[in-house]
């Protein structure tokens, strides 16, 4: 029996909300809302709920209890996930997005916390009533910046004054958000101007919902527009993920080309500097204020051939000549800060991103990428032009951000399920030396103007994120907070073991197998693999609550990352290509065995989760193997010829298969679970979001009736309100209601759960 089944039941414990308070701090903190944390860290009124019922729901739920214990479903709600870190320019504050979930509002929250790096309180600097977010100083230090949607103002980018004493966050127009150069005197930015003025002109179908209007050029119209309230679609993208159905067009197709704006700080009038039928992307400005590197079309071409290029090629059945082939879609240009005529910098195959300039104005590097299945690298070039050189060299990991500080270039990387921050030799000549790693991940690393402080945020496989500072080459790393303290305190959390086998073709995988809760030598453990998604994204060394979830119920939790993960260099990544559930099922199926003969594993009471590309992997497997006792299969694809049809994201098979379905309708058909469902024996739980575009609801349905119509047990779990990122980022109490799902799944067909027992 699970631990907790016979706990009796209390009054309720509401998510701790300790009041917080209002002060002004003079110097340290101005117009700061003060705060510390683990007091009342995830409280704040207001906002409100969302549609589930009404009271919460808390109110009918026992207290937690106090630790040390195996986490409990809601203890997820006393996670506070820390992001976006900044370095004040001057090395002695690091602000950081802060989000908790607030349980009894069903809903999430984020709040800037400012920390001095030197140690101490953090103390939070924005209002607990609204949500900000994305911390950024301002070079001059005059301002912190935030991301925030505030009543009363116009945009999402507000200000705390740090150069006088203030209160309440403001908008300043006359700091325009954008590249600066060193002296901080002006900032460049993109602008695509305003559509040009049309007469009005009466609009029969202005009353009716925008989705319902006929779009541009449709050929058929509502009867009664008032009696209609459908949706009616012309263009090939309609609906996104996470956004919804998209109103179709409803005058021609017009372009603006984005163009390069500047403005002097301390002043409200912007200058557009040019005037082209192309788009200027990501502007940069050189540290002596007199140039602009940016990206445009490598042959300057108008948007509206490239766009039409684009759409027509879209059209065409798949060609190996012409698909296959390197391109060079853009190039990096340079343009007198001014304005004037561009200078392309050089011919570069592939795609450039992130330009920056060495502090010296000399030197711009990039990250380029030669081909879609070839790793990205750092190169950098002269600024007059010249041939970029690749500082990584043959290196089998990809860069992720880097900086150009004064003594070098330094970025951060996925390595494998890890991740670090790096320094590039910038001869090219040696690979990159790891200055902060470990078995953990890092993200978001910032550097003050000196590049003598760094800091991040970092979490491993049983810590929840907390925020770190260092000296600039990584040396005297210091925890700067701990959020987490109370739930760590409460709940132990699992560790994982890492492990590396070599599958088919010798190819070596990674993977890791978390210990149960409780774990006791000598005793056996059900075990239950987690297959990631994508398929190109990967499991790696950071706390993550759905491994959590099924540990604190008693099981190991094996997760791997299968060829076609990201994180161990492109031709890794791609050699699945055409090959789904070939290959990376046997790295899979591989794992399986070698934890499965282990003395502690139970191998006969196995089971399988993952969702989209891993919920595929999880049908796939379920047709071709009963070693499974009980699988879940969640955001699933079963068929992949209606996948493509339904989903927003025809790109991914288009070029994984070689062409759309009727390209290859064999691959599609041969790779499609649904072919082979009458093998399915296995009980199967299915959960799906409703609103999910990326993987939507048909795929499950067809699986749930091809089981029940075949008498093997299945249930359908249907989230409302819920796109495909619910077990992420959707709302708190559905999110943990599938928590508590996949825990009763595998309890019951693993551990023999009585139905229904749940821990909450
Ligand atoms: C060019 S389309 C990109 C599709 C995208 N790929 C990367 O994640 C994607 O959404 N793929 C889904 C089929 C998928 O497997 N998603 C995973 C990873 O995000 C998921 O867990 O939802």
């Amino acid at each position: 029996m699970h631990p907790f089944l016979d706990l009796p039941m209390h009054v309720s414990a509401q998510w701790r909300r300790a009041p917080y308070a209002l002060a002004l701090l003079a110097c340290a903190a101005p117009a700061a809302l003060i705060a510390q944390p683990g007091r009342g860290g995830g409280g704040g009124a207001g906002g409100a709920g969302a549609a589930a019922g009404g009271a919460s729901p808390s109110n009918a739920l026992p207290a937690l209890p106090k630790g040390p214990r195996a986490m409990m479903l809601r203890d997820w709600y006393r996670v506070a996930n820390l992001s976006n870190p900044a370095v004040s320019p001057d090395g002695k504050r690091i602000a950081v997005t802060v989000t908790r979930a607030v349980e009894a509002d069903n809903r999430r929250h984020s709040e800037i916390w400012v920390v001095n790096a030197a140690g101490g309180e953090p103390q939070r600097w924005t209002s607990p009533s609204t949500e900000s977010s994305n911390p950024r100083w301002s070079a001059d230090g005059k301002y912190l910046f935030f991301t925030s949607q505030r009543a009363g103002g116009t945009g999402n980018t507000w200000a705390i004054r740090l150069d006088q004493p203030s209160g309440e966050a403001i908008q300043v127009g006359d700091y325009p958000n954008g590249s600066m150069p060193s002296d901080g005197s002006f900032a460049v930015f993109t602008d695509a101007g305003r559509p040009a003025p049309t007469a009005p002109s009466p609009d029969p179908f202005g009353q009716m919902q925008p989705m319902a209007r006929p779009p541009f050029e449709a050929i058929t119209r509502p009867s009664v527009s008032a009696r209609f309230d459908g949706r009616h679609v012309v263009d090939m993208s309609y609906k996104v993920n996470g956004v919804g159905f998209v109103p179709g067009r409803r005058v021609a197709r017009t372009w603006r080309p984005t163009q390069i704006a500047r403005q002097p700080i301390g002043d409200t009038t912007k200058k557009v500097i040019t005037s082209t039928a192309y788009s200027h992307r990501g502007p940069v400005v050189s540290p002596d204020g007199k140039w602009i590197a940016f990206t445009a079309d490598s042959r300057l071409r108008p948007d509206s051939v490239v766009d039409r290029e684009r759409d027509s090629l879209a059209t065409l059945p798949y060609n190996k000549v012409r698909d296959e082939a390197e391109r060079n879609d853009a190039d990096i240009y340079i343009i007198d800060a001014n304005g004037g005529t561009p200078r392309k910098l050089t011919d570069w195959m592939g795609a450039e991103s992130q330009i920056t300039w060495s502090p010296d104005g000399k030197q711009i590097a990039f990250i380029g990428r030669p081909g879609r299945t070839k790793n990205s690298n750092i190169y950098v070039v002269d600024a007059a032009g010249g041939t970029p050189r690749a500082l990584l060299g043959n290196w089998q990991y990809e860069p992720g951000n880097f900086d150009w500080l004064p003594g070098g270039i330094q970025f951060t990387a996925e390595i494998g399920g890890r991740s670090a921050v790096l320094r590039a030799d910038m001869s090219g000549k040696s690979l990159p030396t790891e200055l902060v790693s470990g078995r953990r991940q890092l993200r978001g690393a910032s550097y003050d103007e000196s590049g003598k402080t760094l800091a991040y945020v970092a979490t491993s496989m049983n810590k929840p994120t907390e925020l770190f500072v260092a000296s600039g080459d990584g040396t005297g790393e210091r925890q700067l907070t701990n959020f987490n303290k109370d739930v760590n305190a409460d709940v132990v959390w699992s560790d994982a073991e890492r492990i590396t086998y070599k599958s088919v073709g010798n190819l070596e995988i990674e993977g890791w197998l978390m210990k149960p809760y409780g774990y006791e030598a000598g005793k056996k453990y059900p075990m239950v693999i987690y297959i990631h998604g994508g398929p190109h994204s990967s499991y790696g060394e950071g706390w993550f609550d759905e491994f959590q979830n099924l540990a604190a119920q008693g099981m190991f939790v094996l997760f791997t990352n299968p060829r076609g993960s990201s994180g161990y260099g492109a031709p890794f990544t791609y050699s699945t290509r055409g090959r789904w559930g070939m290959e990376d099922y046997q790295d899979l199926m591989k794992a399986v065995d070698i934890v499965s003969v282990r003395a502690d594993v139970d191998s006969t009471k196995m089971g399988a989760t993952g969702g989209s590309y891993g919920g595929f992997m999880t049908t796939w497997m379920a047709t071709k193997t009963t070693r499974f006792k009980a699988i879940e299969t969640d955001r699933t694809i079963t068929d992949w010829t209606y996948w493509y049809g339904s989903s927003d994201a025809q790109g991914l098979t288009e070029f994984e298969f070689y062409g759309k379905p009727w390209d290859n309708q064999k691959l599609y058909d041969e790779l499609s679970p649904i072919r082979y469902v009458n093998k399915v024996k296995t009980p199967m739980l299915i959960v799906q979001s409703e609103e999910d575009h990326r993987t939507p609801m048909g795929s499950a349905e067809i699986w749930f009736m091809s089981l029940k119509k075949q008498g093997v047990p299945v249930e359908l779990i249907r989230y409302p309100r819920s796109n495909h990122d619910l077990s992420r980022t959707g709302e708190p109490w559905l999110l943990v209601d599938r928590l508590g799902r996949l825990r009763q799944w595998f309890g019951y067909w693993l551990q023999g759960v009585q139905p229904g027992a749940v821990a909450n």
